[in-house]
């Protein structure tokens, strides 16, 4: 990839994929997941953590040393909420990173876009780095980013729905203006959704879902890394645009092979 560092709030990342920590069939199939996606960050929902460290096999036991703790704050019902996981989650982790998640719709987990902005601000004063989970709305993304937050994360599509990137066009807006990296969280179901995600200039993807519940999550993890890096790299290599033409356009010339003109010697079918 050369120089083409991920940079959040001042740090940089290889990877530009970030990975989720629920539904594994185990802290031990998470852990080797984790590591075959080549994250370097991993988010952990703070409900989920003994927040007392005083038992063994926690979760936080089983994510690989040199990943980057990224807790969040998945369960929150309002802004009051996701400030004291977030901060119980500071106290014990010791990270000032938070995924900020507002979400008391729990038949979609959309996320609240009024509270999340709310806990935004108040995360903020607090000293937090704070990525909020938020609706693919490019108003409420440029509240966010003048709220003083490290990214934004719109949703791709419900969390655990594996529907891909159902928000596209809202998430094509977002990336036009937004100042802060663009990452794309929630929905993506297969590589290509991550693919997708990545060539229209998301900066990264969260997939937690898609990984955690295929028949392989060790090898599922590693397509989302190939797949987030080669839409980047079509994104860097300037991915023509989906045109509206509804006629072919030959690829190679059809006249003149061989510089013949009069057809005779052509290679029969025409190369396109
Ligand atoms: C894990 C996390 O932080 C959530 O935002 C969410 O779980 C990610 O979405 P998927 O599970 O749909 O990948």
């Amino acid at each position: 990839m050369g120089e083409d560092p991920f940079r959040v709030a001042g740090t940089t990342y290889l990877s530009r994929l970030l990975v989720g920590t629920g539904k594994f069939a185990s802290h031990q199939v998470m852990r080797d997941a984790l590591i075959a996606s080549g994250a370097d960050i991993v988010t952990v929902a703070l409900r989920r953590v003994d927040l007392s460290r005083a038992g063994e096999g926690d979760v936080l036991d089983f994510v690989p040393a040199g990943m980057t703790l990224l807790p969040n704050t998945s369960g929150a019902l309002d802004a009051a909420e996701a400030l004291r996981l977030a901060r119980l989650g500071r106290a014990a982790t010791g990270t000032g990173l938070v995924k900020l998640e507002v979400t008391p719709d729990p038949r979609t987990l959309a996320p609240d876009p009024i509270e999340t902005l709310r806990a935004a601000e108040l995360m903020v004063a607090d000293g937090f780095t704070v990525l909020p989970y938020c609706s693919a709305d490019p108003v409420l993304a440029r509240r966010l980013e003048e709220a003083g937050c490290a990214t934004v994360m719109p949703l791709g599509s419900w969390i655990g729905s594996n529907r891909g990137l159902r928000t596209r066009d809202a998430i094509e807006a977002i990336v036009e203006t937004a100042g802060i990296p663009v990452v794309v969280d929630a929905g993506l179901g297969a590589p290509s959704d991550a693919a997708e995600a990545m060539e229209i200039g998301a900066d990264a993807v969260l997939v937690n879902t898609a990984i955690a519940i295929s028949a392989d999550p060790v090898a599922m993890a590693r397509a989302f890394a190939l797949a987030t890096l080669a839409g980047r790299l079509a994104r860097l290599a300037g991915r023509a645009r989906a045109g509206g033409a509804t006629e072919a356009s030959a690829s190679s010339p059809l006249t003149g092979f061989l510089g013949s003109t009069s057809g005779s010697g052509a290679p029969s079918g025409g190369a396109v």
